[in-house]
């Protein structure tokens, strides 16, 4: 290749000398050009950049020395050197010219030698100069590719993908980076070495293919899941990501390669919690649901037999409520691993909700092998479970469907199985039954009585009836209940065990309660306008109206409406209901007595609730259930309980109501021990307010007998009419009140309606002997002196009764008149003394 000529601008104003320099150049193959001054020589500088100057010093306009100024002091310019010509010789001419930045001078008139000599030697300087400061340049570059290239390997081996580049051409890999060497056990070199086949356990034909059919995507990323081999022969799941690009007359493959393990170990976390229980590990419902569906599916093609177990822990919520939500979390879990073992390894058990679990069962027999597991689960459940420290024996209600006798829809046998569990409830708990088509009569009534019930609220179908409540110191009527009763168009008057259960579980209790509420105090008021006037109203409240209602508020505007004292009105509250929610219970209740209003607990006796408890609620009444008042004077156990309850409440200084009064003997035994008000049908029955207020006019007259301990009442207990006779003749001058009864039976009645205080009975009695007879005396009439008359000689039953304290005397027959009246008297100053010192204990104040 020729050379390029350097090319060399001439600067002088003066015509001559240019043209003497250019025809002194061009000989030695220097192309040149011209400026006549200053000014023209910076404008063509500016265009094309000479390689040289030859720069006269004195100009008109801007001189050489400016010129060279302006050029060395722009970067563009500066590296062209100059030649400073000059006729003048001093010093100082030159030394201006050096600083202006020449590099040479030249005197006028120019030697022809010196200037050839000086402008070669220049630009061979320069050539030099450029030279340098292209290699450096190449240096720097070299170094900012280096950094680049190095920020690059760091930037790769910083990623947590595995990065790999293949040649399209040699099929081996060019780069890669650390994580790609950590996640595959091999080092760069063995990798740059190692064909990529060997990783994924394809041919290279394959490959080839792959990487042919990336080229032609172009700048498309293909992305595929694939497993890698390490080189310890473990696999490795991966996400790949490829692209081709282009690399001079190469394409790079680039991989992306991504470890997927521990994402998709999290897939299956996450798809077993969405249909596990965490509590249990069981299935929950979703996936027991969709297993039953499934074995429903191949049952079907099959004719297999499936049943569906509903299994619900009995009282479940009492674990809970007395041994705390760890305690019962404990025993779900414990529950289930019992429930696992009942079941064989083709069936599912599954956690349904709460304390409700499902089992599928598989199989030819269907019903009979549903029975046998149904029964395995009661069996184990035998043993008591061991938790956190607390021993608790459980049980639970099962109910059973079978496909395809009942139903093949999953959701169908799931709410059958459902409904057959609440009938092993209603049956007792601890047992199962099985589906049956009445089942689902009695599931379609529930829900026809549901709608008719909420019509019933919006149609005010409900009205009042009220029981009066006795007060037993005055046989006055005290009070009255309001007990709701459903006008059921078409059907009549509906029982209330028929709806109000419906009404809680359903939660309609909360509406219907405001409306009696609200009823009862429009009845108030009306008989407070009337000649009736003041009537106590007292309404049963439920436990919901204390969550979901402000209850005070709404009492409140009752009263307010109907202009009703709160003094008048009385809510009457179960201990479940004051348990479920004590907080809120007693800050509304706190409330609601400020304004006036009384608090009664009813049903009193068949919940938890222990002294202490009860004396944080702001209660006036305990009403004793009814279940104890039916056989009060004939159960000592009973019987027990009710002088429990009324002397706990006189201790707290609570009036006690006995509910279900329904004979004399009750209402005089519950009066002399101290009972102070009696409902039951004894008294009435409930009533409508029409009828109400006619026996408000005209109440009933009871035959109240006077408590009088002046009055001496002897009993005497003897099958034998003759032998009664002799016994009642010993004592009639002796001032007594003398019962008489043939049996024991009569006995019990006559105790209950009398105040006896000794008590003479035969041993020797058919039915109920006397052993008997007064060893349940003791108890229901503890305070009696009872004397036991016998004609045997066996005298070791007696001897028992004494030592049991059963019986105070005993005298064998025939008997000494004199002594056995001495020691009836005897006995009837005992009783006094011991009364006398019951007394005043009874007078000493409270621990
Ligand atoms: N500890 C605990 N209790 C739960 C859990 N899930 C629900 N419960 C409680 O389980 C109880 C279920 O009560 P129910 O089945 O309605 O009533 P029960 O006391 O078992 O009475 P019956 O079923 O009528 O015999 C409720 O008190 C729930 O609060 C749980 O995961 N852990």
């Amino acid at each position: 290749m020729k050379p390029r000529q350097p090319n060399i601008l001439i600067v002088d104003d003066e015509l001559q000398n240019r043209r003497l320099l250019a025809v002194l150049l061009g000989p030695e193959g220097y192309l040149t050009s011209s400026a006549a001054s200053g000014e023209e020589a910076l404008a063509a500088i500016s265009t094309v950049a000479p390689d040289l100057i030859l720069l006269d010093l004195m100009m008109p306009g801007i001189d050489g020395c400016a010129v060279a100024s302006i050029l060395k002091a722009n970067p563009a310019t500066a590296h062209i050197p100059i030649i400073m010509v000059t006729a003048l010789v001093d010093r100082s001419a030159r030394l201006a010219g050096l600083d202006a930045g020449a590099e040479e001078f030249l005197t006028k008139p120019v030697d022809r030698a010196e200037l050839w000599l000086r402008v070669r030697n220049l630009l061979r300087l320069k050539a030099l100069g450029a030279i340098e400061s292209h290699s450096a340049e190449l240096e720097q570059q070299v170094q900012a590719r280096t950094v680049e290239l190095q920020r690059f390997r760091t930037a790769m081996d910083a990623t947590a993908d595995a990065i790999m580049l293949l040649s399209h051409k040699t099929m081996r890999f060019v780069e890669v980076n650390a994580t790609a060497c950590a996640m595959l056990g091999y080092s760069r070199d063995e990798l740059f070495s190692m064909s990529p086949c060997a990783l994924d356990e394809t041919d290279p034909q394959q490959l080839a293919g792959l990487c042919d059919a990336l080229i032609a995507l172009g700048t498309d990323t293909a992305l595929s899941t694939s497993e890698l081999v390490r080189k310890d022969g473990t696999r490795v799941q991966v996400d790949i990501h490829r692209q081709a690009m282009r690399s001079d007359n190469d394409w790079i493959i680039v991989a992306v390669v991504r470890d997927i393990t521990a994402r998709n170990e999290a897939d299956r976390r996450l798809h077993h919690l969405a249909h596990h229980d965490p509590l249990t590990a069981l299935p929950n419902r979703m996936l027991f649901y969709a297993t039953l569906k499934k074995t429903l599916e191949v049952a079907i093609d099959s004719r297999w037999k499936v049943a569906v177990l509903f299994i619900d822990l009995d009282h479940f919520k009492a674990v809970n409520d007395t041994l705390g939500h760890m305690v019962g979390d404990e025993l779900l879990i414990q529950f289930s691993e019992r429930l696992t073992q009942c079941a064989r390894i083709r069936d599912t058990v599954g956690r349904l909700g709460g304390d409700e679990f499902g089992v599928i069962l598989v199989g030819q027999e269907g019903q009979q092998a549903a029975a046998v597991v149904a029964g395995k689960i009661g069996a184990a459940l035998r043993a008591p479970f061991l938790l956190h420290g607390h021993e608790v024996s459980v049980s639970a209600s099962i109910g059973i469907t079978i496909h395809p006798d009942d139903s093949s829809d999953p959701d169908t046998l799931i709410k059958y199985a459902d409904t057959a569990m609440y009938r092993a409830k209603q049956a007792g708990r601890d047992t199962y039954r099985f589906f049956t088509a009445q089942m689902n009569a009695d599931a379609l009534a529930q829900l026809d009585l549901e709608s008719a019930l909420r019509r019933a609220i919006d149609q005010e179908q409900f009205v009042l009836h009220y029981q009066p409540k006795l007060q037993l110191s005055d046989g006055r009527i005290a009070g009255v209940e309001a007990l709701l009763r459903w006008q059921r168009p078409g059907v009549g008057l509906v029982p209330p065990n028929e709806f109000i259960p419906l009404l809680e579980e359903t939660g309609l209790i909360v509406r219907v309660g405001s409306w009696v509420i609200a009823a009862a105090c429009r009845q108030i008021a009306e008989w407070l306008a009337s000649s009736v006037g003041a009537v106590h109203v007292a309404v049963n409240v439920s436990g919901r109206q204390f969550i979901d209602n402000d209850l005070d508020a709404e009492i409140a505007l009752a009263l307010e409406k109907y202009g009703v004292p709160g003094e008048l009105l009385e809510l009457e509250l179960t201990e479940t209901s004051m348990m479920a929610n004590t907080e809120r219970t007693i800050d509304i209740l706190c409330k609601l007595k400020s304004r006036g209003v009384q608090i009664s607990v009813d049903d009193f006796g068949t919940g938890y609730s222990s002294l202490s408890y009860l004396r944080r609620f702001p209660i006036n009444k305990l009403k004793i259930d009814i279940a104890f008042i039916r056989e009060v004077t004939t159960s000592p156990d009973d019987a027990a309980i009710v002088r429990a309850i009324i002397s706990m409440a006189r201790s707290l200084k609570l009036e006690v109501v006995a509910e279900g009064v329904e004979n004399e003997m009750q209402l005089n035994y519950l009066r002399r021990h101290q009972c102070d008000e009696i409902q039951g049908f004894y008294v009435s029955r409930p009533l409508t307010a029409a009828a109400l207020r006619e026996l408000l006019a005209c109440p009933p007259v009871l035959n109240l007998s006077e408590g009088n301990f002046a009055r001496q009442v002897l009993l005497i207990v003897d099958d034998d009419a003759l032998m009664l006779d002799m016994l009642a003749d010993v004592f009639s001058a002796d001032g007594y009140d003398i019962l008489t009864a043939h049996s024991a039976a009569d006995g019990f009645d006559l105790l209950a309606l009398h105040d006896v205080q000794v008590i003479l009975c035969d041993q020797q009695m058919p039915g109920m002997n006397g052993n008997v007879f007064l060893d349940i005396v003791r108890e229901l009439h503890p305070e009696t002196i009872r004397i036991m008359l016998s004609g045997q000689s066996d005298l070791l039953p007696i001897m028992g009764a004494i030592n049991q304290g059963a019986v105070y005397r005993f005298y064998s027959k025939p008997w000494d008149n004199k002594l056995l009246r001495d020691n009836v008297r005897a006995a009837f100053q005992h009783y006094r003394a011991m009364q006398a010192m019951a007394a005043a204990q009874r007078a000493l104040p409270l621990p």
